[in-house]
């Protein structure tokens, strides 16, 4: 049982190191796993939970994977793929799980999917994924409890997507890289993490072109190489420790963090009152006026990130007057509200929408982590907050950010990770 301590009231100042991608890491394990000659190695990667979950599951299916924390590097050796089972027990804790199966078709011929995983936010879908492997030419046998994907070779063919699936884009990526023939896809999705597997994939060998356009195209070719890449860094890591300045009135700079990649989330925190300066690869936040309430709406790359709409509406419950947030990717990602309701917000929830009623002073209390992102709001929460805030069910906050207790101390914040029985 992991739980994260949080005493607010410290104004955050200093440097924070932004960690590698959780969402760009994750497809490249899969990616390393489609070399069937080499070691891939994977520089700047984070050490959290989702990827100790990945190095387990490759290893389950006969790689050999080591995973250098101090060095931030992952040594993957994918020569020796021998079983195409994705169990449940590792492939349910976490999302990145389905980032295996394309590598398990071309090398194995088979997938078998035990689960997937991933934050608890409704409905999941991942219907894009199996057509586009159907219209590739494998078969697809979705059981109540597993699915068997069999391909004797996949084919090139235009495919699309209904919405631009990150996780969709990826795999139809890969599915296609070594298939025979051209693949389109359309509607494919924008996410810079998505561009840095379409780079780290075109330095394998891959022929990929169109990527960042929504329409993508890609050549199969006969093997992939292993590479050396390095993760790009976590926009969602950067939000997070951007917004942390923003709660508590602080000034930080975010070694690492790239402006570029926040999208509409810059343009929502500056008109809050949070000020952006750019100095290379080091990014100066700070904010020292009254925050102003916002309106947001979630959208694919470059709008509003889904997974930064927990963490905002934590700076909402600070801002002077009525905020507005409309989630448009998830149908369940409003668990957060009654979280910060307990700790005195004033937050109302009607289908995708909410209002929250701004300025509340927030009270520390035990509150829970429903998903990864509102478990890290409710650090933010607990910043700002008066007294202790104890968060429950930590391991979620493990999940996607690294050293995070650590990081948070080093800009003089009160936040402590522990660890009890259950
Ligand atoms: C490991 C990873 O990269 N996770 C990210 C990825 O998740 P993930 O790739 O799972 O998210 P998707 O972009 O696929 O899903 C977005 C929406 O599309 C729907 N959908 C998706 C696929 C499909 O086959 N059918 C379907 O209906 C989903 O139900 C959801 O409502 O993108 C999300 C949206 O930016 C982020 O919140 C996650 O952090
Ligand atoms: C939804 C998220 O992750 P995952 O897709 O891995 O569950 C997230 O990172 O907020």
């Amino acid at each position: 049982m992991v739980r994260y301590r949080v005493r607010g009231g410290n104004p955050l100042k200093g440097t924070a190191f932004i960690q590698g991608a959780k969402n760009a890491v994750l497809p490249m394990i899969g990616a390393a796993l489609l070399a069937a000659r080499g070691r891939t190695v994977l520089r700047n990667v984070p050490i959290i939970e989702d990827v100790r979950r990945a190095v387990e599951l490759a290893e389950t299916i006969g790689a050999k994977v080591e995973l250098h924390e101090a060095e931030r590097t992952l040594v993957i050796d994918a020569s020796t793929l021998t079983s195409p089972v994705l169990p449940a027990e590792i492939a349910r804790r976490f999302r990145g799980s389905v980032l295996f199966v394309p590598a398990l078709l071309h090398r194995l011929g088979e997938a078998i999917i035990e689960g997937v995983g991933g934050c608890n936010l409704g409905s999941r879908n991942l219907d894009f994924h199996y057509l586009g492997y159907k219209r590739l030419g494998a078969a697809v046998d979705e059981g109540d409890a597993v699915i068997h994907v069999k391909s004797a070779g996949l084919t090139g063919a235009t495919l699309y997507l209904d919405t631009p699936s990150h996780t969709g884009t990826e795999n139809l990526i890969m599915a296609a890289a070594l298939g025979r023939g051209t693949t389109v896809i359309e509607n494919a999705a924008l996410e810079p993490e998505v561009l840095d597997v379409i780079d780290m994939l075109t330095r394998m060998g891959a022929k990929i072109s169109g990527g960042g356009t929504g329409f993508i195209t890609v050549q199969g070719v006969e093997e992939l190489q292993a590479v050396e890449h390095t993760v790009m860094p976590d926009r969602l890591d950067a939000g997070v420790f951007a917004m942390a300045a923003a709660v508590t009135g602080g000034e930080v700079n975010l070694v690492g963090a790239d402006l570029d990649h926040l999208g509409v989330v810059r343009y929502k925190l500056e008109q809050m009152g949070v000020e952006f300066a750019d100095h290379g690869a080091v990014l100066h936040v700070r904010r020292d006026r009254p925050l102003r309430p916002i309106n947001v709406i979630t959208d694919t790359y470059p709008g509003f990130a889904t997974d930064l709409q927990s963490p905002i509406m934590t700076v909402a419950c600070l801002a002077d007057g009525a905020s507005y947030i409309h989630e448009r990717i998830f149908d369940g990602r409003f668990a957060l509200a009654a979280e910060l309701n307990k700790m005195g917000a004033d937050i109302e929830v009607k289908q995708n929408s909410a209002v929250v009623r701004g300025a509340t002073p927030l009270t520390g209390t035990e509150v829970t982590a429903h998903d990864l992102r509102s478990g890290i709001a409710l650090v933010l929460a607990g910043l700002a907050a008066e007294g202790e805030t104890v968060i429950g069910s930590g391991y979620l906050i493990d999940r996607g950010h690294s050293y995070l207790a650590e990081r948070m101390q080093a800009l003089g914040a009160d936040v402590r990770r522990e660890i009890s029985a259950p």
